[in-house]
């Protein structure tokens, strides 16, 4: 059986349902919310702040869902449930633990953006303001590869599975899967990438919990920790994974994971602070909250990879011997394993159609959800970076405005064909996943300087970035080479391939970065950037209020300071606990987990799966519970000929 006849349990128009369907059907809601919005809040998307950033007014635990919600991409199920199956328990510990620290470190950032630019739209306004043009086309463009990569990936997963689970055309799906979202989010701007975020979240959470439910407690075929743990322990016998204690699924001390981890702390990296999908719901929050909102969002995301992989690869290692298995009698193939298929195969056998359907609807949702947050993304970049700066810089806001909804299309088509094209010539999923991070992670630390560190000159930058790239690629090309006498698509996907590109690019780019600004040391004044934009947005008089006057912003830079130092100590606290404390006694020990102690490590995914649950769909809700209390009166009274303007508070 070919890879998308394998686990083709659902009928065709099955896919078309829930591509065409579902998106639209978020898109009708998007459009009855900008309805009520403009309506009855002093929130109006036809204001260019409020379609770009949200009026700068959203609340940390919506703020925290939509962190979430941008991280969690095909890959962060796909992807590491493929690590689960390749490597055992220790896959998603290092899918997850690699990123949570990259999210808690962009507290600091979003914090210091606050500080030092409080007026920006975009990252690349900051480093055009310091640096000038040239730099900031330079940086436009790792921006834009960044945003490129991250979202034809999100295609390339979201299409490979919708093929393999329904038939349907692999092209019509590339194409299908964005256009909902590019319809709402020209509805709605940011703001309704934040309520489809908080929506998608939840279905999402809510699948994710009923997978790990089915595994852990019910499913016959498995139903138990125990169980689970027993069927883990024969297939080691039958399929020792290459480089574990005892070739054991239930071990941290797995060298191609912890290889496989590193590559994902600089690819992570370049994926965090090169999205400015990030960057945008760091502006987009109120200032005294930003840095509380990225620690939440850190936190809650980590349950989303850990915990679905512990249940969905898991079970692809337990079953791949049964017969309901879709390969059964073989082993999965290389190509189905990089595809990404480990979890739909795991879903159609548990439970059949239904859980081939339900793995439909999260990987549809998650997919839409982070490609909408890169659609605003790229289409803020486009408009103040390249429209207002270079082209128009007297742009009146209605322009503004159409140059955003168009560039939302343009970016929609864009992703769409660059997925199309590297299905065409058999790039998977896994493969460009594993070598993004060499592509962008020169860029990192430069970016991150940008904001951070005065003392960062232009040459610093630049050469950071470019420097970084090209080392990047040579060590990629050449350990290709050297390991494997070849440099193949398969080749260059491996392992130590990668994590040489990787780990060359990001530290070429911290070392020139560091050496070269202070080989001819300048320091740059916060002053021009915080005047950045002064003066110039077109919120309406009921944004501006909300934004601030004098005495709140000294409260504000007050607040600022202390969560500056909040971010710094909780940020490393946590990074060190996820990549040192946790990982490295057991990784230098040898632990082979005994089953109390697998039972142990289950039973904390289900716990942060819960806390995550919480912080991403009730903290909204709880926060949000009076402007709507407000927005259901004026409603009422509306209807009643009484009418008044709902502020959100
Ligand atoms: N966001 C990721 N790497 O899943």
């Amino acid at each position: 059986m070919t890879s998308s006849k394998a686990a083709t349990v659902l009928p065709i128009g099955v896919g078309y349902g829930v591509v065409v369907g579902i998106g639209f059907f978020f898109a009708f809601l998007m459009w009855g919310i900008s309805y009520l919005q403009n309506q009855y809040t002093g929130f109006n998307t036809r204001s260019s702040e409020e379609f770009n950033t949200a009026s700068r007014s959203v609340k940390p635990g919506l703020i925290a869902s939509g962190i979430v919600s941008a991280g969690t991409w095909a890959a962060t199920l796909l992807q590491s449930s493929t690590v689960a199956y390749s490597y055992g328990v220790a896959g998603p510990f290092w899918y997850a633990a690699g990123v949570t620290p990259q999210i808690l470190v962009f507290a600091i950032l979003a914090c210091k953006v606050k500080q030092n630019a409080p007026r920006c739209h975009t990252f690349l306004e900051v480093i055009q303001t310091r640096y000038g043009t040239k730099t900031h086309w330079v940086f436009i463009c790792f921006a834009l590869l960044t945003n490129i990569l991250v979202a034809s990936q999100l295609l390339l997963g979201g299409s490979a599975v919708v093929t393999a689970l329904t038939g349907m055309n692999v092209y019509a799906a590339i194409f299908l899967i964005p256009l909902g979202g590019c319809v709402y989010v020209v509805l709605g701007g940011l703001r309704a990438t934040f309520l489809c975020d908080y929506s998608h979240t939840t279905i999402l959470m809510i699948v994710m919990l009923y997978f790990m439910f089915s595994v852990y407690t019910t499913n016959p075929l498995i139903g138990s920790p125990a169980a689970m743990y027993d069927l883990l322990q024969q297939a080691a016998l039958k399929r020792p994974v290459p480089g574990n204690r005892d070739g054991s699924y239930v071990t941290l001390r797995s060298h191609l994971a912890l290889v496989f981890g590193c590559i994902q702390v600089c690819a992570s990296g370049g994926a965090i602070f090169l999205d400015q999908a990030y960057w945008q719901r760091a502006i987009a929050s109120r200032p005294a909250t930003a840095v509380r909102a990225y620690l939440l969002g850190g936190i809650a995301w980590f349950a989303i990879p850990f915990g679905f992989a512990s249940a969905m690869g898991l079970a692809a290692v337990a079953l791949a011997d049964h017969p309901r298995f879709p390969t059964y009698p073989h082993p999965m193939s290389a190509s189905q394993i990089t595809a990404g298929l480990t979890a739909p195969f795991a879903a159609s056998t548990l439970l059949g159609q239904g859980g081939a359907l339900a793995l439909l609807i999260v990987l549809f949702m998650a997919v839409t959800s982070c490609a909408s947050a890169e659609l605003i993304a790229v289409s803020s970049i486009l408009t103040f970076d390249v429209y207002k700066t270079y082209v128009r810089p007297t742009a009146t806001a209605e322009q503004l405005i159409f140059v955003s909804h168009v560039m939302i299309c343009v970016f929609g088509v864009t992703m769409a064909v660059f997925a199309c094209c590297w299905n065409a010539i058999g790039i998977q999923l896994g493969w460009l996943f594993l070598v993004m991070g060499l592509l962008i992670g020169g860029a990192v630390f430069p970016v991150a300087f940008a904001i951070t560190w005065a003392g960062q000159t232009r040459l610093g930058a630049v050469c950071g970035a470019l420097g970084g790239l090209l080392a990047g690629v040579t060590a990629w090309l050449v350990t290709a080479q050297q390991c494997y006498g070849q440099i193949t698509v398969e080749t260059t996907g491996r392992e130590y391939p990668t994590l040489a590109g990787n780990l060359a690019a990001t530290l070429t780019g911290l070392i020139l970065s560091v050496a070269l600004s202070h080989w001819k040391p300048e320091r740059f004044d916060w002053e021009l950037t915080r005047a950045l934009n002064k003066g110039r947005d077109d919120s309406p008089s009921e944004d501006k209020k909300r934004m601030g006057g004098p005495n709140e912003e000294v409260e504000d830079s007050v607040k600022l300071r202390g969560a500056f130092k909040f971010a710094w100590i909780a940020s490393l606290l946590l990074g060190f606990i996820f990549c040192f404390l946790i990982p490295a006694p057991m990784y230098l020990s040898s632990y082979i987990f005994s089953q109390r102690f697998f039972t142990a490590w289950i039973l904390i995914a289900f716990i942060w799966a819960f806390v995550s649950a919480g912080v991403s769909v009730v903290l909204p809700i709880v926060e949000t519970m009076s402007f709507f209390r407000g927005l259901v009166r004026e409603i009422v009274a509306d209807l009643g000929g009484r009418r008044r303007v709902v502020a959100e508070n």
